[in-house]
């Protein structure tokens, strides 16, 4: 299996890294010539076939991106673009672990400069992005989130009910955008988090018109500690499945706990634990009223190799 795509891949460097478990094979194309199938992406990111990844990471710059080359016009500090592919070899918008992990890559590799305390601007599909280099891991800045359905989201905050198997009742659930979409379904205990089985897609009633990832989410015990707001959530990934965590995942579930109590408190910092550890997400208001999503976190390089060495 996968014999033909990893054979035209063969000699192709790559270095393998991870962001709270959500892993990713990252390649460097400075030239833009080295153009990924979905199928090759399937094939790398294969558990048993492959190298193995939920996701793929590709280094080019803005300018060489398809249309992408007036990313780098309006915003010429964002040299690179992060290519990202889904382990089915699909394409996504955004990757809020991914953009880490590729920071610290173009680090590993000498392709940026980044001095503790220094910010890096992304090209992404789902725009530029800066990121911040932190003692130990970055701060993306992700920008604002929003709701997909936001007419029907208004009324009761919820907008989407889903529909897992064996459940008696659909759970209500809110569809956030990140850049990319997300559906967080707020689960009433603990229990049901732990037991939940994610080895199938949860059928999300309406479903955003480019698929979902489905976040389910409790609040941790105790939810607020010192100004902290603490949750816990699991991940269904669209073209992936069930990952160790989603940074762009937990923005949106950190956003949608938000807004299911905005009546009561607007807590702007969140602590999110994932099965891979945890991660930052603060609501920030700039200067122009915008609230940006930014997100903090690890990220690792676990390896470097070559395609094909046999
Ligand atoms: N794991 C990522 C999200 C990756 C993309 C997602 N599967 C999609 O299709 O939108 C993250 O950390 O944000």
């Amino acid at each position: 299996m996968y014999r033909t795509e990893l054979d035209q891949l063969a000699g192709l460097p790559f270095a393998k890294g991870h962001a709270t478990g959500n892993d990713f094979v990252l390649l460097a194309d400075p030239e833009g010539t080295r153009n990924i199938t979905a199928e090759q992406v399937a094939a790398l990111c294969h558990r048993r076939f492959g190298i193995g990844g939920d996701g793929l990471i590709r280094a080019i710059p803005t300018s060489k991106v398809p249309g992408f080359e007036t990313q780098i016009l309006e915003h010429p500090k964002a040299y690179w673009f992060m290519d990202y592919r889904n382990s089915d070899g699909s394409i996504a918008e955004m990757c809020g672990n991914g953009v880490r992990a590729f920071v610290h890559y173009l680090l590993a590799e000498g392709l940026v400069n980044l001095p503790i305390g220094a910010s890096l601007q992304i090209g992404s599909r789902a725009g530029v992005k800066t990121v911040t280099r932190l003692v130990d891991g970055y701060a993306a800045n992700l920008g604002p989130w929003g709701l997909v359905h936001e007419a029907k989201a208004g009324a009761d905050s919820v907008d989407s009910l889903v529909l897992a198997r064996n459940w008696e009742q659909p759970h209500p659930a809110l569809s956030i955008t990140m850049g990319n979409p997300h559906t967080v379904v707020a689960l009433p205990e603990a229990q049901l988090l732990e037991n939940l089985d994610l080895t199938a897609l949860p059928e999300v009633s309406p479903t955003p018109p480019h698929g979902t990832n489905v976040e389910f989410v409790v609040p941790a015990e105790p939810l607020i500690n010192d100004g902290v707001a603490h949750i816990k959530m699991r991940v269904y990934e669209r073209g992936v499945g069930e990952t160790l965590s989603c940074g762009t995942g937990a923005c949106a579930a950190a956003a949608a706990m938000r807004y299911w109590a905005r009546g009561t408190a607007l807590i702007n910092q969140w602590a999110v634990e994932v099965p891979g550890g945890l991660v930052g997400v603060e609501f920030a208001t700039t200067e122009d009223g915008i609230e940006d999503t930014i997100l903090s976190g690890p990220a690792v390089l676990v390896a470097r190799g070559v395609v094909g060495a046999s």
